[in-house]
């Protein structure tokens, strides 16, 4: 029998592992979803003929218990949670994929020793493409994360750091999708400028970002190398990569990788909520996180 996962917060990332785990063959009768908001209760119960209820419902005999919530919602949630007695036959587990917060933020609020493991997964997990990154707490074992690494291989790629990597990973692969989508946008709109139709360019552009894609994950030959393999000598290629890098492009992407750090180390901070503006706390701080 696969132990019942809970999935607290049924939003973008919720749904994106419910429904990976159904596809990938989880029975609908092992999952659970705690959701507050009627309207999204209402979209995956038809969506998906999941059982979709309030959080002490669902942790209620559930193993493995997945936060998705925002980190601001994390507090409160944590307190209900804690406040399920635990069943005495099955050791639960808390998973959360909340980005900044570290375990020990949870693990003050839980029982004495409950294990918890950290992830920060992708929403390419629609289509059993995720890239996550797994993480113990202080209280998790090697069967904890196996188990973790287990349900999330079941939806894509899975690798194992230490939790002090967990803001760059957010920075990289996390908030990764976003970066792809805003350059397909714009590979799209200059398609469009230079006289493609939108449909056209979308095709181009989709396929052109899965095709490099793929090839990057599967041929084992370097980013650095796959480039050069497209630039012709005095070539087309040569000319636009020497307008992207004169326009600042890898220079952009440092920059606002640090500021996705920046993010989660505010998000971190005593009560929870994200500093708009920029007056966040530097990316100088990361090295002190754990
Ligand atoms: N969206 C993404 O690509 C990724 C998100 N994450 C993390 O996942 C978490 C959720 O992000 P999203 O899914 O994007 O947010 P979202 O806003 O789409 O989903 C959060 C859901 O939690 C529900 N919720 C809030 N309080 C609740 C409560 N007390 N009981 C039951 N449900 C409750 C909300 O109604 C909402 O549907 C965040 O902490 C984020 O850092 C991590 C990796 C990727
Ligand atoms: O934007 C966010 O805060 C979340 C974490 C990584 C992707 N989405």
């Amino acid at each position: 029998m696969t132990q019942r996962v809970a999935i607290i917060g049924g939003g973008k990332i919720g749904e994106a592992l419910l429904a990976g785990l159904i596809r990938s063959g989880r029975p609908t009768r092992d999952l659970v979803v705690a959701e507050k908001s009627e309207e999204r209760r209402a979209e995956l119960v038809e969506e998906y003929g999941v059982r979709v209820t309030d959080v002490a419902d669902a942790v209620e005999g559930a193993a493995i218990v997945v936060l998705a919530i925002k980190p601001a919602d994390v507090d409160a949630v944590v307190a209900k949670v804690a406040a399920v007695e635990d069943n005495a036959e099955v050791e639960r587990l808390t998973v959360t994929l909340v980005a900044g917060l570290p375990t020990r933020r949870y693990e003050d609020t839980l029982p004495a020793g409950a294990p918890v493991v950290r992830v920060m997964p992708n929403t390419p997990m629609l289509v059993n493409e995720a890239m996550s990154a797994v993480a113990p707490g202080r209280y998790a074992t090697e069967e904890h994360v196996a188990t973790v690494v287990g349900l999330l291989e079941s939806v894509g790629r899975v690798v194992v750091v230490a939790e002090k990597q967990m803001d760059a990973v957010t920075a990289l692969s996390g908030s990764g999708p976003a970066y792809a989508f805003l350059m397909a946008e714009a590979m799209i709109d200059a398609g469009v400028g230079l006289g493609l139709t939108r449909a056209v360019a979308t095709e181009l552009a989709g396929q052109t970002i899965r095709g490099a894609g793929v090839l990057l994950t599967e041929s084992k030959v370097s980013p650095v190398d796959l480039r050069a393999a497209v630039t012709s000598p005095a070539g087309t290629t040569a000319e636009a990569i020497r307008q992207l890098e004169a326009n600042g492009f890898r220079h952009a992407f440092y920059e606002a990788m640090r500021a996705n750090v920046a993010a989660s180390v505010s998000m971190a901070a005593a009560d929870a909520r994200p500093v708009s503006g920029g007056s966040g706390p530097s990316t100088s701080d990361i090295s002190d996180r754990d």
